[in-house]
């Protein structure tokens, strides 16, 4: 959402109040979470579905200034989560639009409509917005690659000199920007987020619909109680539900990081290319190439774990994984008493997969693995797609390159005066023949 002049974004996030049936733990429960610059407010009160839209954008209201609501631009732009509910119940997902946009249109903003946005565009407008914050976009300096892991998709977007869209035009999207053209590749996986990678795991462990499903990817005494029907509820997995499973499974963590990072691999398929070069999955992909910003997921996982700092060599990084998937569960939650426990149980899933996405599947190796930066922000505002895709809707970057003055105003300034005092000069001099003559001194001899 665009606040007026200036290019920030407004986000507006959502969580819902949660109990942990197998703990009994109850959630920190934040409804809705505004933010903005001077501002990051939250409505605690445990009020239904939809209402937290609503306090949403009562913040929103009182952020932007009341003069500019009416030409305040307001977007709605859904991603990979939704493209799987349309997938799945094409209704349901038009239901949800139906309801949002009815919540929106109440609003006193200029609301400009919704759509479920594509992966080739939440992956360009994730790299538009990391290098526009940048500068590298306005400065025409070489661009940073963009990695972005959601919860449903996952999405690599970088400028290779090895790609110039004439080998599978599909992942090719071009742009003019400040006068510049880029030949950007990218690609989304969708089911790849971490939340649908996950059920992909656990559904290729649970193929023979087991009682008991002995999982590597969580922590020695992690057991919960699950359902099957709510596992493989997802286009990414649904044609797998085991015929004859029960209808509940016992999950039980037993911390092995090797074994995890083979399980974890069995998600990826490696079996063909016919492509010059593919990442996975048969999906072309250039040679990497110049540094990478990786953020959402990759962030929020990675900050946990204490691995942001990719000047770690990979092999020590893999090590402290190794020590933190094996601790007990019950000393990793007392650890982290704030932490939802979704998120504590499944980082030592998130941080393997991580790791395997981006060696195993992207080809990052112990060296390339430093031209990454694991980040969150860029001088303030959220790396993400959403920038890039209201910059976009507002025409906010130009394609051309706006007319430079040679010099800066400054510099302006100072040859003015120096040509000015110059004429000055000029003329004065050109004054000299009507200047009075001086009467001869007297010579002594
Ligand atoms: N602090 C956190 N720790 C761990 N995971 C988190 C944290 N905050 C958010 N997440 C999870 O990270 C994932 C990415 O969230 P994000 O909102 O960026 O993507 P998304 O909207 O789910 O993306 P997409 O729909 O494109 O896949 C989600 O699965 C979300 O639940």
């Amino acid at each position: 959402m665009d606040a007026g002049s200036s290019h920030t974004a407004l986000y507006i996030y959502e969580w819902p109040a949660e109990k942990d049936n197998n703990t009994g733990r109850v959630e920190q429960t934040h409804l809705c979470k505004v933010k903005g610059p001077g501002i990051s407010s939250y409505a605690s009160a445990p009020v239904k579905a939809g209402e937290s839209l609503r306090l949403c954008m009562e913040e929103a209201k009182q952020w932007v200034p009341g003069k500019r609501h009416h030409q305040t631009p307001l977007y709605l732009g859904a991603t990979a989560g939704m493209r799987l509910l349309n997938m799945a119940n094409s209704s349901a997902s038009d239901k949800v639009f139906q309801a949002v946009e009815g919540a929106l249109q109440k609003f006193p903003f200029s609301y400009q409509g919704a759509k479920i946005i594509s992966g080739q565009d939440e992956g360009a407008f994730g790299w538009i917005t990391v290098n526009y914050l940048d500068e590298r976009l306005k400065q025409g300096l070489e661009t940073r690659g963009a990695l972005d892991l959601g919860g449903a998709s996952t999405q690599i977007s970088f400028v290779s000199d090895n790609y110039d869209g004439s080998e599978s035009p599909s992942n090719s999207v071009t742009f003019r920007l400040y006068g510049n053209d880029y030949n950007l590749y990218t690609h989304s996986f969708l089911c790849y987020g971490k939340d649908q990678s996950l059920r992909m795991m656990q559904a290729h462990q649970s193929q023979a619909g087991p009682a008991t499903v002995l999982d590597p990817c969580f922590h020695p005494g992690y057991t919960a109680t699950k359902n099957y029907s709510v596992l493989y509820d997802s286009p990414c997995v649904s044609d797998r539900k085991p015929k004859d499973a029960p209808d509940t499974f016992t999950h039980i963590g037993i911390g092995d990081f090797l074994q995890c990072q083979a399980a974890v691999k069995s998600v990826f398929n490696f079996t063909s290319c016919k492509y010059s070069r593919c990442s996975f999955n048969g999906v072309l992909q250039p040679l990497l190439q110049g540094p990478y910003g990786a953020f959402s997921a990759y962030y929020f996982v990675m900050n946990f774990l204490n691995l942001t700092d990719t000047s770690v060599p990979l092999e020590d990084v893999k090590e402290k994984l190794k020590r933190y998937c094996a601790t007990n569960w019950d000393q990793i939650m007392q650890q982290h008493p704030e932490v939802k426990l979704k998120y504590l149980a499944e980082y030592c899933f998130s941080g393997t997969y991580i790791l395997t996405l981006l060696t195993e599947g992207y080809n990052f190796t112990s060296e390339s693995y430093s031209d990454i930066k694991f980040i969150k922000k860029i001088k303030g505002s959220d790396a993400g797609w959403t920038l890039g895709y209201m910059l976009n809707l507002t025409n906010m970057i130009p394609a051309e390159a706006p007319d430079t003055p040679l010099l800066p105003h400054p510099g302006y300034v100072s040859v003015v005066s120096v040509i000015a005092v110059l004429l000055f000069i000029l003329f004065i001099v050109s004054l000299r023949p009507l200047w009075p003559r001086c009467s001869k001194q007297p010579q002594i001899v």
